[in-house]
């Protein structure tokens, strides 16, 4: 079993005169792992995460972080000592990028170069280039801001890193973008994350574990992301996870079952000379990395036009994604790229429809 890292224990927060935030919150959050708090808005998510380093006290009940009591330790000197990210990078508009980073260092006394030197490496860490430390947060863009943020939130190599909606305030693609590097940060740091997000979509990417708040702060499911879309605990947490929640637990299975098929590919220059084929082609550029396809012949003399493809199909990526590649592609058929991004084959949509329903028979025992 994983070791915990939080633990909430009947934790209950009451604002003045209203109903309960959050009532009577227990559970147990694992080190070095990644936790979702996903729910509709208003039911408290954000305030669990926030009494998880005191900037909110709870009414009644206990918090602990690494089996400490956080009551036990001076708010201001808790809150440095794990990272936090919030929605708006919360960046100081008139400091540089590198002081931002160096804050929380420079608090708990690191001398200014030392903290400045580990700062431009987290923003290599973050994925931004050296050359963004001496700009002013507001020549940057959203997804660089929260890349900042991020960095900022790891200066002090803290093991807790609190996240309240940091990516929902940029726009899909960069969201994604995001994410995947999140993902790619985890694998090298195992901290112990706690994400709030009312996209269940991103709880199912990101969390090891997810935490769906219900209306009035009570927690109506804890388990991992598969299982919740797979065995919804109450008419709640089904419809809040939502009738597409078949084609997201598709997320979680593997494609070994779907075959590459191999593709005769074609550069642009030989589509200039060759012109179109009866059939789509697949278009490449020299180091066999997809460009797009080009469409059947249409008529006499009409040349070959391009169209962009759909997305890439990465060997070992999970069926959702290999449905997706092959439904989005003009041509039907989905390009599959091996590591570097070189075109290994296409797989069929019919044929990943077909491993999709196979697995479905064994799940369920048979038709
Ligand atoms: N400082 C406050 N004073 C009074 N009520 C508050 C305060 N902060 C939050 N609340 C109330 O507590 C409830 C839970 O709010 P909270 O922000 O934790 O929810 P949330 O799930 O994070 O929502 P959202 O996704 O909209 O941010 C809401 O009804 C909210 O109006």
């Amino acid at each position: 079993m994983a070791e915990a890292m939080i633990e909430f224990q009947n934790v209950t927060k009451q604002y003045q005169g209203g109903q309960a935030a959050v009532d009577g919150l227990t559970m147990s959050i694992d080190k070095g792992a990644i936790t979702v708090f996903v729910g509709p808005s208003g039911c408290g998510k954000t305030t669990s995460l926030r009494m998880i380093n005191r900037m909110v006290e709870p009414t009644s009940g206990t918090i602990t972080v690494d089996g400490a009591d956080v009551t036990s330790v001076p708010a201001a000197q808790l809150r440095r000592s794990m990272g936090y990210v919030m929605q708006s990078s919360g960046l100081m508009p008139h400091r540089s990028v590198l002081d931002n980073i160096a804050t929380v260092p420079r608090l708990n006394g690191v001398s200014k170069t030392e903290a400045r030197r580990r700062a431009q490496e987290l923003l290599d860490v973050v994925g931004l280039a050296s050359s963004l430390g001496k700009r002013y947060p507001s020549q940057l863009s959203g997804g660089q801001q929260q890349r900042v943020g991020v960095a900022r939130a790891l200066a002090a190599d803290p093991p807790v890193l609190l996240m309240d909606e940091p990516f929902s305030a940029v726009d899909p693609v960069v969201r994604d973008e995001l994410q995947q590097e999140l993902l790619r940060l985890q694998r090298d740091l195992a901290k112990t994350i706690v994400f709030v997000t009312h996209d269940i979509d991103e709880a199912t990417v990101l969390g090891d574990k997810v935490a769906v708040f219900g209306i009035g702060g009570k927690l109506a499911q804890y388990a991992a992301a598969e299982e919740i879309l797979r065995a919804p605990a109450s008419d709640f947490v089904a419809s809040f996870v939502g009738r597409d929640r078949g084609f997201r637990h598709l997320g979680f299975s593997p494609s070994d079952g779907v075959t590459i098929h191999p593709i005769r590919t074609v550069t642009p220059d030989q589509l200039r000379q060759e012109g179109s084929s009866d059939d789509w082609q697949l278009v490449v550029d020299g180091e066999l990395r997809p460009l797009g396809w080009a469409g059947p012949r249409t008529g006499a003399g009409a040349a070959p036009a391009m169209v962009p493809g759909g997305s890439l199909f990465r060997k070992g990526e999970t069926l959702r994604r290999a449905l997706d590649a092959a439904l989005s592609s003009p041509s039907g058929l989905g390009v599959a790229v091996d590591t570097d991004g070189r075109v290994a084959g296409v797989i069929a949509a019919a044929e990943v429809l077909a491993v999709i329903e196979s697995d479905r028979n064994v799940r369920h025992g048979g038709l």
